[in-house]
């Protein structure tokens, strides 16, 4: 059982919704990704979307494009960030970490090479925004070939016969995006959120993940209800930015066992 399976079925049997906050690898330092990563476990998180920065990345909003700009500006490419999951795994082999990224970085180093260094390092999943099922085979076959999980995303507009089509590719997880539009929006209305769930598990047996516009915690425990992830991104990585020097790994923790809290208190 991969990684990412095992941590949904141990979830499972407690009756937990699984807590994915994502950050963006280098930022605010290359030198603090590895210890927001573990703070992040310690807070209560159950896997980790780690973004690979991109100079243009059309799937994000202001907030984790300005995490982008300051990872590059440490020069934090692709093989930097399979160096900072390789070095997490050496004091934490259990939680997964599913890798976020764009295209273009990832057909630079080539879809095989890509596959078994990250394999090496230690990444359970590969999530990219720019993949279309039908463009996604070559990928897809290296990224098998080495059990690494390739997380697809559906959205609201993303019509249900296509759901069968991205189910049979998929593997780990759905990621199913809740809003029309970029990372960071604030307009998730839940209830045409959960009314979507029973479609996609109608469709698939994979675990279903929800992201996109969840910011505090009572959104966080009403995703809870219905989606077996919760995925946080532009909260945690705004708390990056703004928290005074030396209170990164407080403020984040602080912030994140908040939600943590909140999905428990079913
Ligand atoms: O930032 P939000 O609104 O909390 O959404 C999660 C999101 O940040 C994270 O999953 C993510 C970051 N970049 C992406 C690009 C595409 C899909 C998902 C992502």
């Amino acid at each position: 059982m991969s990684r990412i399976a095992g941590t949904f079925s141990t979830l499972k049997q407690q009756g937990k919704t699984a807590l994915i906050p994502f950050v963006t690898a280098g930022d605010p330092s290359p030198a603090q990704t590895v210890p927001l990563m573990h703070k992040l476990v310690e807070a209560g998180a159950n896997i980790i979307e780690l973004g690979v920065p991109f100079s243009d990345p059309m799937a994000d909003g202001p907030t984790i494009q300005r995490a982008s700009e300051r990872a590059l500006k440490h020069g934090t490419g692709l093989k930097d960030v399979l160096a900072l999951v390789a070095e997490f795994r050496k004091t934490d082999q259990s939680t997964p970490v599913v890798l976020m990224g764009y295209a273009n970085p990832i057909e630079a180093m080539g879809y095989e090479k890509f596959s078994q260094s990250a394999a090496n390092a230690g990444v359970d999943g590969v999530l990219t925004v720019d993949y279309p099922p039908e463009e996604s085979a070559g990928l897809a076959e290296q990224l098998r070939k080495h059990e690494i999980d390739m997380i697809f995303l559906l959205s609201p507009t993303t019509p249900d016969r296509r759901f069968q089509q991205v189910a049979e590719l998929a593997s780990g997880f759905i990621y199913y995006v809740s809003l029309k539009g970029v990372t960071g929006a604030a307009n998730l209305d839940l209830q045409e959120v959960s009314q979507k769930i029973p479609a996609i598990h109608a469709a698939t047996s994979l675990p279903v993940g929800v992201g996109f516009g969840i910011r505090d915690a009572d959104t966080a425990k009403a995703v809870a209800q219905f989606a077996d992830a919760v995925v946080i991104g532009s909260r945690i990585v705004q708390e990056i930015e703004n928290a005074p020097q030396g209170a990164v790994l407080s403020n984040v923790y602080a912030l994140v066992k908040g939600f943590r809290t909140a999905m428990d208190s079913k």
